[in-house]
């Protein structure tokens, strides 16, 4: 499916980045990271194997603590946020995990209940039930509500993954890698699911990838973490119109080989 057009605000920032620094002992990680995430935008974030990209969004959503720098999300400063309000930030933030981290001894209502019954305790029976059907439709897995996720597809487990994060209307989503292990046919299906949630939803998120199937039919923007900062950003085209050596495999190694 083609990227649609979305509803990109570029007047409106919901996360800014400022020399960012995260080191773990002598190993400087994160170096002066600056990034800006638009309102309505898909920023796909490319980089190779170690660069830091899991944890740049672990620090986004507070899992981890950074050592300087500034991290504004949805204008609060996540560096020195209190535990109370991080909390209540933390349930805008959609955070789609590499291994989908599905309870495997609950069904797929149970899974998507979950959240909403910890978080929103005086929604009633028939809010819940609305809700969870709400996200598995838009998730097209309605018909699974009742199954296991040992009984589901690793596509299927991926899509109810999202649909239960999607079931707190997060205003920003952070996909971890959400096609890897998947194979081409479902990949696209979770590509036009990441173009479909920034539709309806109208979220703003970070997709972490080394698909570049992925980067290319869902970034409205790339930006490349190259030796700890984001060195290269633009559309697709623009980021890999270069030579540089450190960019161009990711390219070839995907679309040429
Ligand atoms: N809690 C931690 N304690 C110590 N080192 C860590 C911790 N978290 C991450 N690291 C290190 O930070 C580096 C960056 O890790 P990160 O997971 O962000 O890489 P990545 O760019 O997401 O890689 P990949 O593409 O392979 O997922 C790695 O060397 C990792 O070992």
């Amino acid at each position: 499916m083609k990227k649609p057009t979305g509803h990109i605000d570029y007047n409106d920032t919901v996360i800014n980045i400022r020399g960012l620094k995260k080191s773990f002992g002598d190993l400087h990680i994160l170096r002066g990271v600056d990034l800006d995430l638009y309102q309505g935008e898909n920023l796909v974030v490319l980089g190779r194997s170690g660069m830091g990209k899991s944890v740049l969004i672990k620090i986004i959503s507070g899992l981890l603590k950074a050592d300087s720098g500034s991290v504004k999300v949805l204008g609060r400063e996540v560096t020195t946020i209190s535990d109370r309000d991080l909390q209540e930030l933390r349930l805008d933030i959609g955070f789609s995990f590499q291994n989908s981290a599905l309870y495997d001894s609950m069904t797929v209502r149970k899974n998507l209940e979950f959240p909403l019954v910890r978080n929103q305790p005086k929604l009633t029976r028939a809010e819940i039930d609305t809700a969870v059907e709400t996200v598995l439709d838009a998730v097209g897995l309605s018909q699974t509500i009742n199954q296991m996720p040992s009984e589901l597809s690793g596509g299927q487990r991926k899509r109810i993954g999202i649909a239960r994060t999607l079931i707190l209307q997060p205003k920003i989503m952070l996909y971890d890698e959400p096609t890897a292990g998947l194979d081409p046919i479902t990949c696209i299906e979770i590509n036009d699911l990441i173009n479909e949630v920034q539709q309806r939803y109208k979220t703003s998120s970070i997709i972490i990838t080394h698909d570049m199937t992925c980067a290319k039919s869902t970034g409205d923007r790339i930006a490349i973490l190259l030796d700890g900062q984001f060195q290269r950003q633009g559309n697709f085209d623009e980021v890999f119109d270069t030579d540089d050596s450190r960019v161009k495999p990711f390219y070839d190694y995907n679309f040429i080989q």
